[in-house]
């Protein structure tokens, strides 16, 4: 199968920069050519758009084509809790190298069935598509899914997951267990003591 790395930390971060300097040629070319003129306030909007944060996270391939940076610049940028809350069949977002893809139509289609997409709602679902080495194929289908960037700043560090009240309380028989426990592990060698001294004594008085 056709794979390749992607989204490695180190590649995103290198090739960030690599992207500046590519999309800032681009701009400077499509402004000399006629064509290119009516798109330039659009292209430098995008640019402009691009902050630090999404381009550590960009795929380098999603930036190859000069359509896709133009798609970008009309995306919105939504915050984590606004994405979290479609996590349905019919309304399915997902979080994937800082873009955000609205699979909803693709549901059925994806050969990874639909389970799979809406566990990966309510969190960044970067490393669960890595994880399974989406193909080139995959990540071609990506930008007709793409409605925005989400706003890195919302993204929890960490997701705290909800615990059953059951396991969540104190029990409260392990406690006193373990109190016992403690008295037991002084009161045992103290005891040996005192019975080691006894037996001395003991042993002492026999002999006179
Ligand atoms: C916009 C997002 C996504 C697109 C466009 C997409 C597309 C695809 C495509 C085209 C395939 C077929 C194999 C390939 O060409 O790589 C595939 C397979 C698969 N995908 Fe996705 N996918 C997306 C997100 C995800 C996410 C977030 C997961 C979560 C784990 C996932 C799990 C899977 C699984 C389990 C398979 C089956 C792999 C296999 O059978 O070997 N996908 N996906």
């Amino acid at each position: 199968m056709d794979r390749e790395p992607i989204f490695s930390q180190e590649r995103q971060i290198t090739d960030a920069g690599r992207h500046t300097g590519r999309a800032k040629r681009w701009i400077a070319e499509e402004s000399r050519s006629p064509a290119g003129r009516s798109r330039k306030t659009e292209t430098s909007i995008s640019l402009h758009n691009l902050k630090e944060s999404s381009l550590r996270f960009c795929e380098p391939c999603l930036f190859r084509k000069k359509e896709r940076l133009v798609a970008m610049a009309g995306g919105k940028v939504y915050s984590f809790e606004e994405v979290a809350k479609h996590n349905e069949r019919e309304d399915c977002w997902l979080i994937i190298a800082g873009k955000v893809y609205d699979v909803s139509p693709f549901m059925e289609e994806h050969p990874g069935g639909d389970e799979v997409l809406l566990a990966c709602t309510g969190k960044d679902a970067t490393a669960d598509f890595i994880d399974i080495g989406h193909t080139a194929t995959a990540k071609e289908l990506m930008p007709q899914y793409c409605i925005g960037e989400v706003d890195a700043s919302t993204i929890p560090s960490k997701i705290a997951y909800r615990v059953a009240p059951e396991d969540a309380s104190p029990k409260p028989d392990a406690d006193s267990g373990g109190a016992w426990l403690t008295v037991l592990q002084l009161a045992v060698p103290l005891l040996l003591l005192v019975l080691a001294f006894a037996l001395q004594d003991f042993a002492k008085s026999k002999t006179q």
